[in-house]
């Protein structure tokens, strides 16, 4: 099988290039260095926590955020929360898999409760690597992050997820 290599950060158009729910490992490697990239943007003057996330569409787009911060302190918003809206303002609803990415060298960076909520809106079967600054990573599933969860099928909105005009 052939895999081409290189994933690009896509604007409004979703390019469709599909394998499934496995990503091979050069483009966790790839989709790492991303959330990596994205971390050299994080706005954290309170903080100093950087933080980057690279999310990858079903159809191998790759989204990213980073944390930005705030002077009032409760408006801050993580960086997976961050990918997430801008993926789902560009029209973006099905993901494969989420890396994120800290400066913490000892330890995996592990996404926060509100953000492992806001992960498992889009699904419970997707793909979260948490990493190391070295590129070592963590894969878990949304479910093993977040157990007996709460989602849109609990309030039967079966077709939450569907894009407007597919509805
Ligand atoms: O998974 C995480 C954990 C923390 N942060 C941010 C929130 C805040 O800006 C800073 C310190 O918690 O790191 C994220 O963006 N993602
Ligand atoms: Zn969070």
């Amino acid at each position: 099988m052939h895999f081409v290599l290189d994933l690009f950060v896509c604007g409004a158009q979703p390019r469709h290039r599909c394998w499934g729910s496995h990503v091979p490992d050069p483009f966790v490697k790839k989709l790492i260095q991303q959330s990596q990239e994205a971390k050299q943007a994080a706005y954290c003057p309170y903080s100093k926590f950087r933080v980057g996330a690279a999310l990858l569409t079903l159809d191998d787009c790759v989204i990213t955020g980073c944390n930005v911060e705030n002077a009032c302190y409760n408006l801050g918003i993580c960086a997976e929360r961050n990918a997430i809206s801008k993926a789902v303002s560009q029209g973006y609803r099905s993901f494969k898999a989420i890396a994120i990415a800290s400066d913490l060298e000892e330890q995996f960076i592990s996404p926060c409760g509100g953000c492992r909520q806001f992960i498992r809106e889009f699904g419970s079967k997707w793909d979260v690597y948490l990493s190391k600054p070295d590129g070592s990573y963590l894969k878990m599933s949304v479910d093993e992050l977040l157990p007996v969860s709460f989602g849109p099928e609990d309030l039967s909105m079966k077709k939450v997820l569907a894009i407007p005009h597919e509805a």
